[in-house]
């Protein structure tokens, strides 16, 4: 069988993204899983951190499931849903649509370039809960705000939240962010452990200067990316809890991929973030698989996305130059 498929990134957070909702194509559970592992191998002719399937939805304009590299499914994506957000928001003419995940229809839309030529989309993070139970996190705690886990380190301190997936979040000086403590503690829980049976997405964050932090992710399923869309967003609102930043106000996002940027939204108790960032195509293909053997699919055709591929590097270039300026 063939299929059609865009490669696109959010803040250099790669995905492949394979449209179904003509209905022509569609794949069950397992071929789902298969196909995100063969295709996302960085030794594959493709190569992505996950791939994005959109499908037709009986309650949104389209309906977003993400696979991580691994073959396992996760609840929501931030990153992700933005190059879900450009690619529908193309193919339905709309500036404005609601999009079905896992867990809730999330608003996105087209906005205001972040850079010079770069097509720009705001989308919902939410539902956010610091319910340990809802990660889930083993602890007879019901939330975890700026604590410590003594199983993974003795001086660190953690925030726990769902956004709805997982992530555990810690500010830490710029010794620490370079140091290997992240990657030993993220590759902890994301074994066999009794604190995360799920595995989490671990982020360390470093205040650049108010209003602008840098985030760094190990993703469950994936490892290091260049950004996590739902850990800069859990970041951004970890950073206000913390007193370093503040609600309704936007906060600059850097990361290795580029920079987005988060504004946290607090009403009736009740926290939602909005992303806000790039949606770039990197190419268009379409390979040749067979379903029994997804791992030898041939490459029929691709065509590069040229220009926006080097506008997007100019805005990563920026990114790296700020962080190097205001890293201390
Ligand atoms: N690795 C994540 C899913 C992808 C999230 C990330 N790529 C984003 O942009 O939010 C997880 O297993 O929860």
């Amino acid at each position: 069988m063939n299929i059609e498929l865009v490669k696109c990134h959010g803040s250099g957070n790669d995905f492949i993204i394979i449209d179904e909702m003509e209905g022509d194509i569609s794949f069950n559970e397992d071929e789902r899983s298969s196909l995100a592992m063969a295709l996302c191998s960085r030794t594959s002719l493709l190569g992505a951190d996950g791939i994005l399937f959109v499908m037709p939805s009986e309650q949104s304009h389209a309906r977003m499931r993400v696979f991580n590299a691994d073959g396992s499914e996760a609840s929501m994506c931030g990153n992700g849903l933005r190059c879900v957000a450009r690619y529908a928001s193309d193919k339905l003419r709309k500036s404005k649509l609601i999009i079905e995940t896992m867990k809730a229809n999330l608003a996105v839309e087209k906005t205001e370039e972040i850079f010079d030529g770069i097509p720009t989309f705001k989308v919902e993070i939410s539902p956010v809960s610091f319910n340990v139970k809802d990660l889930p996190l083993n602890l007879s705690w019901e939330t975890l705000k700026n604590e410590r886990i003594v199983e993974l380190s003795d001086t660190l301190l953690f925030t726990a939240l769902a956004v709805p997936n997982p992530h555990l979040v810690s500010i830490v000086e710029s010794d620490v962010l370079k140091s290997s403590v992240q990657k030993d503690i993220a590759t902890l829980v994301n074994g066999p452990n009794d604190l995360f049976p799920d595995g989490v997405n671990v982020s360390f964050v470093h205040e650049l200067k108010k209003g602008h932090i840098f985030v760094r992710t190990f993703e469950r399923g994936v490892g290091f990316t260049n950004a996590c869309g739902t850990a800069m967003s859990a970041s951004s609102l970890v950073t206000c809890l913390n007193g370093l930043n503040e609600t309704e106000k936007e906060i600059s996002v850097y990361n290795d991929g580029g920079m987005v940027k988060c504004m946290v939204h607090q009403q009736n108790g009740r926290y939602q973030i909005d992303l806000i960032g790039n949606g770039t195509y990197e190419y268009r293909a379409e390979i040749e698989v067979n379903p029994a053997d997804f791992q030898n699919f041939k490459l029929v055709n691709k065509e590069i996305f040229e220009e926006e591929t080097s506008k997007y590097a100019k805005l990563q270039e920026y990114a790296k130059q700020f962080v190097s300026e205001h890293m201390k």
